[in-house]
């Protein structure tokens, strides 16, 4: 995720160095270091926790000394609570956000928390900084950050596994990988452009509009969701996504 973001991030003027073991094929205007004691004297405005969850105890740590003094820490790891990022840490000043893939492309929606000790000022340079790679909304608590997470964050990747499911069951009437995938992404793009157009009307409309009494898009829409399975199934997604946020807090 940190390279979809940094991507977008070098549209800037700051200099941004990346600290990782193992990145490769960084933009040229990015230094990359292998070891946080290359930098060790080094001090940064911004410390962006990029790693995994799972992995913040142990890494994070050493950074709290590159903090520069009126900085930030800014984290876009699932979960990890920026109470808990913020002491361990030496009591950082600690912005949260859930950004999500599309960001490679400058098409991101991620939201933005304040943690302990994050000023207005710091909340205003995140939030620029993350709508490089998109839209951004800002929430007022982690518990809604947790949700943004299991609706956007985790997102793309119920979007390309419904999209996935789609081009097979396209195959399965009959078409070659190729036209299947060109059919069910042309279809997807098709109609998200269209909801997303100024003024479109609401999704259920959209749906109306498109299902003649008795015709084809009722017997299909009645296989897919007519016992509201498929409501029922993303209710539970997103529960699910939400509960294993709370869980790496
Ligand atoms: N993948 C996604 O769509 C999203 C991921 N995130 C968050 O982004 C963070 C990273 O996740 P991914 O990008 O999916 O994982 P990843 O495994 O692709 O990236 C993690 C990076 O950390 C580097 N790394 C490992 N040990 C390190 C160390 N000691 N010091 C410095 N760098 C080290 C790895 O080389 C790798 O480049 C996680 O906290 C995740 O919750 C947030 C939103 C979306
Ligand atoms: O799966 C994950 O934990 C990360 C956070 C949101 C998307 N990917």
């Amino acid at each position: 995720m940190g390279s979809a973001l940094l991507s977008q991030w070098v549209n800037g003027d700051e200099s941004i160095t990346v600290v990782d073991p193992m990145a490769t094929d960084l933009p040229d205007s990015v230094k990359l270091v292998r070891d946080r004691g290359e930098i060790a004297s080094e001090s940064f405005d911004c410390i962006i926790a990029a790693v995994k969850p799972q992995l913040i105890d142990e890494v994070l740590p050493d950074y709290a000394e590159n903090l520069a003094k009126g900085g930030y820490v800014l984290s876009i790891a699932a979960g990890y609570s920026a109470p808990r990022l913020s002491k361990l840490m030496g009591d950082a000043p600690v912005v949260r956000t859930m950004p999500n893939l599309p960001a490679a492309i400058g098409r991101g929606v991620s939201g933005l928390c304040p943690g302990p000790h994050a000023t207005d000022d710091h909340m205003k340079h995140a939030e620029a900084f993350m709508s490089r790679a998109g839209t951004t909304i800002a929430v007022d608590s982690e518990e809604k950050l947790d949700r943004v997470t299991a609706v956007a964050g985790s997102g793309p990747g119920y979007v390309f596994e419904i999209a996935r499911a789609y081009a097979e069951a396209a195959m399965a009437q009959g078409f070659s990988e190729d036209d299947a995938r060109d059919m069910v992404l042309g279809t997807i793009g098709g109609a998200i452009a269209m909801a997303s157009e100024p003024g479109a009307a609401s999704l259920e409309d959209l749906r109306n509009s498109v299902t003649s009494k008795g015709g084809t898009t009722a017997a299909g829409l009645n296989a897919l969701n007519g016992d509201n399975g498929l409501s029922d199934r993303l209710h539970a997604t997103l529960q699910a996504a939400y509960d294993r946020a709370v869980e790496l807090r």
